[in-house]
């Protein structure tokens, strides 16, 4: 960097100041705090984002969410030229910037780092960074300190699309540094086209009785609401109602949204006895995670719950049959038969009845630490991938080269036996691969896939929900004094630090038919989590409370008595 160009940090990083007592960690999903102290953190995640953009010679994106949160509170992150998240290499120095005391002391951080990674600054390519916020009214300002960081680095440039879903600022990274077509109108175009392509080519003695041709959506007062009222116009055929869109007053994720819907297990707001036996779904406050749900006849305010977990069964067993259809080819097409790997990912959250029933239908699974960027990473690894986290975060990740393979066979199928059920495999396959989002996960392409495949079989959400029965669950939050302390293995799954406490978990799980608990620190919260599962809910509670009594034993304040 010349002295230009630190001379420009130093006086705009002036102007944003590091509150007193502020100590941020880029966890599991960027910063996220009280929006009031948040100013210094975004300006910098500018210049972060400019720093990547410089790096990679491609666009990036800076998103300003704090996404199930409170509505007072905001964050920011950055999605890599890929779409997806910004490079774990990356975080420490994220952290590192983001808690920097002085001006000086911050210019100093960034000219080791770009020495380091041999940033160049020749102005060749200069950085471009698209920015995006969610509706929380905390967003306005702090897009102005993101446009301050981008324009702190010589001759960037900052996009600003407004406000947009998470995932939409992911895909349309990734969109524009394939060059492909990238404004939000485009994304919508996909969408919607694709999901009428696999709806097109539902069998045709299939069709839905009246009450499951209906969906109602949660939007939890969010982002969310407002765009898929936006998708709904151009998919015509469809029955969806939006509540809690945000215009009816309700307050951002209060009572409302899948985070709530999925831990808390009952109705959001705005949902009632007359929705019993309607098929309903609820979306997070940035719209990258969905749950399914049905009232209960015998009480209203509890749901069955059809989570994230059985969103990625469903997509699994789907996906398996277009597999296997392609498989039953002709005589004379078996050296054209591609071995397509297909993964499941999931993370310790995912409940064993889950696990249990991939390995019935005799498919590879595997399983990585909670946080979608090791899901993501996982699941890149197979010709198609599928992730999900419990909570309702995933994805499907097709490979570029078995694309190309459906492709070809697309052509060649085209000339030789056009409309056979293998054509229409093959189409399906590559509409699914359009449709659900390739950056990240994304409720609103989520949700299109789930009513294409539930059209598909003509299956209600009940029949769905039957795949199979969730083993009871329990989840517990610790408060210790430090949780770093806790250093675990194995996915999570095993205790290795501190010395014994392991032993003394298992003990705990022996007791239970079908038990199962782990513990580990939140990435997100200072709390250690715990979650058990057992045959029945008074055992899973059971097994959780003494887990949780370890936690407090071995690592807390020792309440527990
Ligand atoms: C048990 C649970 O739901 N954990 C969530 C939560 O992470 P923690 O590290 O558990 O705080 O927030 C993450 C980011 O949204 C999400 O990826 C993850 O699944
Ligand atoms: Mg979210």
């Amino acid at each position: 960097m010349d002295d230009n160009q630190k001379s420009l940090i130093l006086k705009s990083s002036s102007q944003y100041p590091l509150p007193q007592g502020v100590k941020l960690s880029y966890g599991t999903a960027g910063f996220r705090a009280d929006a009031s102290i948040l100013e210094s953190t975004v300006f910098r995640v500018g210049i972060l984002a400019a720093l990547r953009s410089l790096k990679t010679q491609s666009l990036t994106g800076l998103m300003i969410t704090a996404s199930h949160n409170k509505v007072t509170d905001n964050g920011v992150k950055i999605a890599d030229p890929s779409g997806g998240m910004l490079t774990q290499e990356w975080e420490p120095f994220a952290d590192a910037i983001a808690n920097s005391p002085t001006p000086q002391h911050f210019v100093q951080l960034i000219d080791e780092f770009v020495k380091k990674e041999n940033i160049r600054f020749d102005g060749v390519r200069s950085a471009k960074i698209l920015l995006g916020r969610d509706t929380r009214p905390s967003g306005e300002s702090l897009l102005e300190a993101a446009k301050q960081g981008v324009y702190s680095i010589v001759g960037a440039t900052a996009i600003d699309m407004g406000i947009l879903t998470t995932p939409q600022l992911h895909w349309m990274v990734r969109a524009r540094n394939k060059d492909m077509k990238a404004t939000e109108l485009d994304y919508f175009e996909q969408l919607s086209s694709s999901f009428r392509f696999l709806i097109d080519l539902t069998p045709n003695q299939i069709k839905m009785s009246k009450t499951d041709d209906k969906l109602i959506v949660d939007g939890a007062n969010g982002v969310g609401g407002e765009k898929l009222e936006v998708l709904k116009k151009m998919l015509n055929s469809m029955d969806i109602e939006i509540r809690n869109s945000g215009k009816e007053g309700g307050v951002l994720n209060e009572g409302v949204g899948a985070d709530y819907v999925q831990k808390e297990k009952v109705v959001p707001q705005g949902f009632q006895l007359k929705d019993v036996g309607i098929r309903c779904a609820s979306l997070d406050g940035d719209a990258d995670r969905l749950v399914y749900f049905s009232v209960q006849s015998n009480n209203t305010s509890k749901i069955d719950l059809v989570d994230g977990d059985k969103i990625l069964s469903l997509f699994a067993l789907f996906i398996k049959e277009q597999l296997s259809i392609l498989k039953m080819e002709g005589d004379d097409h078996v050296d054209e038969n591609y071995e397509a790997r297909l993964g499941v990912v999931q993370t310790a959250y995912a409940n064993g009845a889950s696990t249990d029933y991939f390995r019935q239908l005799g498919l590879e699974v595997v399983f990585t630490p909670t946080g979608v960027k090791y899901l993501h990473e996982k699941a890149a690894e197979y010709d198609i991938g599928i992730y999900f986290e419990a909570n309702g975060h995933g994805t499907i990740l097709f490979s570029e080269s078995f694309l190309t393979w459906l492709n070809a066979r697309n052509n060649e199928l085209s000339s030789k036996s056009k409309g056979s059920e293998q054509q229409k495999a093959v189409l399906r396959l590559l509409a699914v691969s359009n449709l659900i989002n390739q950056a990240v996960g994304d409720a609103l392409s989520g949700l299109l896939l789930v009513e294409a495949i539930l059209q598909y079989k003509g299956w209600s959400i009940h029949n769905w929900s039957e795949l199979y029965h969730d083993l009871p669950s329990r989840q517990l939050k610790v408060k210790v004094v430090d949780r770093t302390a806790v250093v675990t293995a194995n996915a999570e799954t095993v205790v290795v630090r501190p010395p014994l406490i392991q032993e003394a978990i298992n003990v705990e799980v022996a007791k239970y038919p079908q038990g199962r608990s782990f513990i580990r620190p939140s990435g997100t919260e200072d709390v250690i989590r715990v979650y058990a599962e057992a045959s029945i809910q008074e055992a899973a509670d059971s097994l959780a409370n003494s887990v949780a009594k370890l936690a407090d034993q071995f690592l807390g304040f020792g309440n527990s008595g």
